[in-house]
């Protein structure tokens, strides 16, 4: 296996005749976290809604393991290992936390999961799964209460912890921290570092100080191109970067 879990070659999406992408070579490490910046319009949404099938390429190419995925549906991406939490939350609220997480284990819904002729060794495997992931968002005080009780942090990190489950080759995440306070900001950061150990991450994020804090890999964009890549250090002093941002600098600490 390669060391490459996401890789696109000349990838371009058109909307109509604007090229929103053009020309993106990735490759998206294994186990690592890799972050995807730009200003407003850059192409972070689309380049996210063309590795999950949401849009179709219009050339180039994206593949998963070395295997070509380009004309994938969205629902085969999803059950090859490509999973997105998306910023709308996306949780069943009348379900507890542990609950959530196990259906998102067994890929299922609500109705199909509370079947009675479900496999007793399957509920207890997502169960173990979902036990599992409670440990890695730290929420196992509240793993019983009902997802539409939690805070808003909390249900932030569940549906990160809801991609998780699935046990996905590669987990994309839509600004994670978008509308949070500091002290969820704090603990959505520290969820994503842990991630990187043994998943691989790919986030769009605005928040510079994470940026620059917890990824091994940042890709800047605009204008529906790459710009610069490298390590936050190389990104942070690239003056291509500053340019970029009309000098708003690029300020955080690097880990
Ligand atoms: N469905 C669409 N039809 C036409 N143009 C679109 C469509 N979606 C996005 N665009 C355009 O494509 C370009 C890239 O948009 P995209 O949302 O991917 O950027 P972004 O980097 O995610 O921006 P932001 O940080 O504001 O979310 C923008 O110029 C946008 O106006």
């Amino acid at each position: 296996m390669t060391d490459i879990a996401l890789q696109t070659r000349g990838l371009g999406v058109k909307y109509g005749n604007f090229h929103a992408l053009a020309e993106v070579d990735l490759q998206i490490r294994r186990n690592s976290v890799h972050s995807i910046i730009g200003p407003n319009g850059a192409g972070k949404t689309t380049l996210f809604h063309a590795l999950t099938g949401r849009v179709r390429a219009s050339s180039g190419r994206i593949e998963l393991d070395g295997r070509d995925i380009t004309d994938t549906s969205d629902d085969d991406r999803v059950r090859l290992g490509i999973a997105r939490s998306f910023q709308v939350t996306s949780l069943f609220p009348n379900l507890a936390l542990r609950e959530n997480l196990r259906l998102a284990a067994q890929g299922r819904t609500p109705w199909q999961a509370l079947a009675p002729w479900r496999r007793a060794e399957a509920n207890a495997e997502a169960l173990a799964i979902a036990d599992e992931v409670i440990e890695r968002l730290a929420l196992a005080p509240v793993s019983n209460r009902l997802a539409g009780e939690l805070s808003h942090g909390q249900q932030r990190r569940l549906e990160v912890g809801m991609a998780m489950a699935a046990r996905p080759r590669v987990i994309l995440l839509d600004e994670p921290t978008s509308g949070m306070g500091i002290d969820d900001i704090e603990a959505m950061k520290q969820l994503i570092r842990d991630l990187g150990r043994d998943h691989t991450v790919l986030f769009i994020e605005h928040n510079m100080g994470i940026v620059m804090n917890i990824s091994d890999v940042v890709t800047v964009m605009r204008l529906g191109r790459k710009l610069v890549e490298g390590t936050p250090a190389q990104v942070r002093d690239d003056p291509e970067v500053q340019r970029a941002y009309l000098g708003n600098m690029i300020t955080g600490d690097i880990a």
